[in-house]
């Protein structure tokens, strides 16, 4: 866990070896400690040098321990004092990442060398804490208090260039960093006076006092508003800024008290325990199977070199970008040729003359492509007819995929003479940065298709989640109850502001109804007219609120017939300064129009609290999880997370909307929906769906058990 080997004649060389990040885990605590002890009494040692094995410093301490309410072996904080304390020089090599506890552990060392393409970092804030293990007092202490908050609170990984130019490290090199460190280690033996003999105390950051900082009340208060409204409700970004706080105004060991109550008060939290989860749902789309049995471990993606993305919209040139800048040799096709110019100047922009992209207003240009990814229009004629041109304009063995967002991929896939290549890529906007990719497999898509487009995914960086094949597939199916319910809530007495108020303070960046102007109201009505829910030839003689015997909102299609599609026309739910303008303000028409709406249709309007906006919304979506995991749609609650932390922006701090169902109780979700239910028993999403019923009977089991409920009652169906 710890190995200790003494070199070149006086060196003790401590080597972590834990892989594949070399997590601190309770043995690797165990051995630093005794290692650090033994290198201290050993008298043929005169320095000592810590690396990481296999190309890695280390990756921090051990989620996985974190669970637990105490943890076993020596606590971080004694091991780094300890090392701080050596009369003999300790010098960290750092290759690969030393993020987290690893950096807390570099910074006790005196001296740190890293190799020019190590990062360093404290990403302790995506999981809900801070670096509390000495990494918010020392840092500051060594690059004084702006860099180390920019650090602490952003939890980026800064390149080693970077650190250098800070101070957090005192060498880069490109040769081996164990080498040139235990080297550095001895370097002043040919001359004089040798490292070996030089006092440490100013290596020692806990002796030393933090940089003077000009108009420091000023520059926190500033630095806590900015947290403040950015945080969105999560609780770790502030309590980083106190605890730097801490650092500038308090002596060492007074910071190190405050450092260990504020980490007290967030370590066992439910946004550390929320955000904890999601890192590991994060990775845990990549270990994905199928229906019958395939899976990541037995399928071998295909290579892919070349790509061809059909229709250049926004989505087109937004997956462009994110090909090329994967490596691959893009080819865009677009046939409107004003559109194709457009495109051109965009993608060259984004790429900013990068990329290998060429550009054409042929199908024809794609013949000889590994992929392809279709993502014009969401109009199933249009896509039918592509495809078939597609099957028979590609070189044999192409994959074709399809970008859209909702549409039956097998039926696509039956336009084309190989089936077994077609699946979904659903990219979600803007295609370039956001991370989530949905890979949707049909019933006759390959395990060797599936396996091509999460690799693909996973060369563009983004987080890709293996899904079934159904209307709207994981995002957009449960979108749809959520969707549902924020316009039942208007007709109902609500407004968008009190709506999108609660959702925001929720911790989503922006509620339904901003969401909703930004990505276009006419995208969801172009559906619904493309599911038979709207349009001239349905609405005529049936009543307007119902559709299927269901109950039905025509809100959204009555703005759309408006000309109101949200910031494009400068008016949706909101009006804006300009068409496209950005900046949403209440709409006094709107409150008009709703009034009439309400009048129209014999509704009273009545008190609405944030309370039953929250429950309603959030309850429609997640009981359509629920139901998304009974079919099969989906293999895990933490797929479904994954999908809405990094597609849908649901907040991190909250572990995405399964996760948060499984923190507010199942019997409170199943009691509230049943609720709902009754109140409005003409909503069949706010029926509780029967999994969630199975799941409360089962005891309410913790979310990693709910699989076996879910098999149990697949296997019964
Ligand atoms: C008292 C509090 C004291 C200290 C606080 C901390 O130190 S908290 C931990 C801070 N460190 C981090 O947040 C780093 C987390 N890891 C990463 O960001 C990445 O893993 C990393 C190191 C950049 C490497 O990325 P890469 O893409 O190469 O690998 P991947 O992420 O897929 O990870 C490989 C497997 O390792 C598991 N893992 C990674 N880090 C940790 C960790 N710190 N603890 C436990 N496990 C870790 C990860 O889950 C992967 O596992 P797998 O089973 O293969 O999915």
């Amino acid at each position: 866990m710890a190995q200790y080997r003494v070199v070149s004649g006086s060196v003790a060389l401590i080597t972590i070896q834990n892989p594949p990040v070399n997590a601190l885990r309770a043995a690797v605590r165990e051995g630093l400690f005794n290692t650090i002890k033994r290198a201290s009494s050993d008298p043929q040692v005169r320095s000592v040098v810590l690396s990481g094995h296999n190309g890695t410093f280390c990756g921090g301490a051990d989620i996985k321990e974190f669970g637990n309410v105490s943890l076993p072996g020596p606590h971080l904080v004694e091991i780094f004092q300890l090392m701080e304390d050596l009369v003999k020089p300790v010098v960290a090599a750092i290759e690969g990442f030393a993020l987290g506890g690893g950096l807390e552990l570099a910074l006790a060392c005196h001296y740190r060398i890293g190799h020019s393409k190590a990062k360093v970092g404290f990403p302790e804030v995506n999981l809900g804490l801070f670096p509390g293990a000495g990494g918010s007092q020392r840092l500051p202490r060594l690059v004084g208090v702006p860099a180390a908050l920019d650090i602490i609170i952003t939890g980026r990984h800064v390149a080693a260039g970077e650190a250098l130019k800070l101070g957090l490290l005192d060498r880069v090199i490109d040769q081996n960093t164990v080498d040139a460190a235990v080297t550095f280690s001895k370097i002043q033996k040919c001359t004089s006076p040798p490292i070996s003999g030089k006092p440490l105390d100013n290596h020692r950051l806990g002796n030393r006092p933090c940089p003077p900082l000009e108009n420091m009340d000023a520059f926190f208060e500033e630095a806590m508003k900015r947290v403040h409204s950015r945080a969105r409700g999560a609780v770790a970004p502030i309590t980083c800024v106190q605890a730097v706080r801490g650092a500038a105004t308090l002596p060492f060991h007074k910071g190190m008290e405050l450092e260990k109550m504020l980490l007290g008060t967030l370590f066992n939290s439910a946004q550390a325990q929320a955000s904890q989860y999601c890192f590991f749902a994060e990775r845990a789309g990549a270990r994905w199977s199928m229906p019958s049995g395939a899976r990541w471990d037995t399928c071998k993606a295909k290579p892919i070199s070349t790509a061809a993305v059909i229709g250049l919209g926004t989505m087109g040139r937004g997956i462009t970008v994110a090909l090329a800048r994967a490596g691959l040799s893009v080819v865009a096709v677009e046939t409107q040729e004003h559109q194709l110019a457009e495109a051109q100047r965009a993608v060259s922009r984004m790429l900013k003359g990068g990329g290998r992209v060429s550009y054409s207003p042929d199908l024809q240009a794609a013949a000889e492509v590994d992929l392809v990814v279709e993502a014009v229009f969401e109009d199933m004629a249009i896509k039918e007819k592509i495809f078939k041109q597609l099957s028979e304009v590609c070189k044999p063995g192409t994959l074709l995929t399809t970008n859209t967002s909702t549409l039956d991929i097998d039926r696509l896939a039956s336009c084309t003479r190989d089936p077994q290549l077609v699946v979904g890529m659903h990219f979600f906007a803007p295609a370039h940065i956001m991370r989530l990719l949905e890979v949707v497999y049909g019933p006759r898509s390959s395990p060797e298709a599936v396996a091509t487009a999460m690799q693909l995914g996973k060369r563009m960086g983004k987080v890709s989640v293996a899904v079934g094949n159904c209307t709207g597939f994981v995002g957009n199916r449960m979108l749809k109850p959520y969707l549902e319910q924020a316009n039942f809530l208007l007709e109902e007495g609500a407004t968008p502001e009190l709506v999108d108020a609660a959702l925001e303070e929720f911790g989503f960046p922006m509620g339904v109804f901003k969401m909703s102007d930004l990505s276009g109201l006419d995208v969801g009505w172009r559906v619904r007219k493309e599911e038979g829910l709207t349009g001239p030839g349905v609405t005529a003689g049936q009543p307007m609120r119902i559709r299927h015997g269901r109950r039905y909102s025509p809100l959204g299609d009555l703005m759309c017939e408006e000309g109101r599609y949200g910031q494009k026309t400068g008016s949706g739910w909101y009006l804006y300064d300009k068409p496209g303008g950005r900046v949403a303000r209440s709409d006094p028409w709107l409150r008009n129009f709703l009034e009439q709406y309400r009048a129209r249709h014999g509704l009273v309007a009545r008190r609405i609290s944030q309370q039953e906006v929250l429950e309603r919304c959030l309850y429609a979506l997640i009981n359509e999880g629920f139901r998304v995991l009974e079919d099969g749609i989906a293999a895990s609650p933490q797929n479904i997370d994954a999908i809405y932390v990094f597609g849908y922006s649901w907040p991190k701090h909250r572990g995405g909307p399964m996760f948060y169902a499984s923190q507010v109780g199942l019997a409170r979700v199943l009691e509230g929906l049943n609720h709902y239910h009754q109140a409005h028993p003409d909503v069949p999403h706010l029926e509780p769906c029967s999994l969630l019923r199975r799941l409360v009977a089962s005891g309410s089991p913790p979310i990693n058990k709910w699989s076996e409920v879910v098999k149990g009652h697949r296997s019964q169906l």
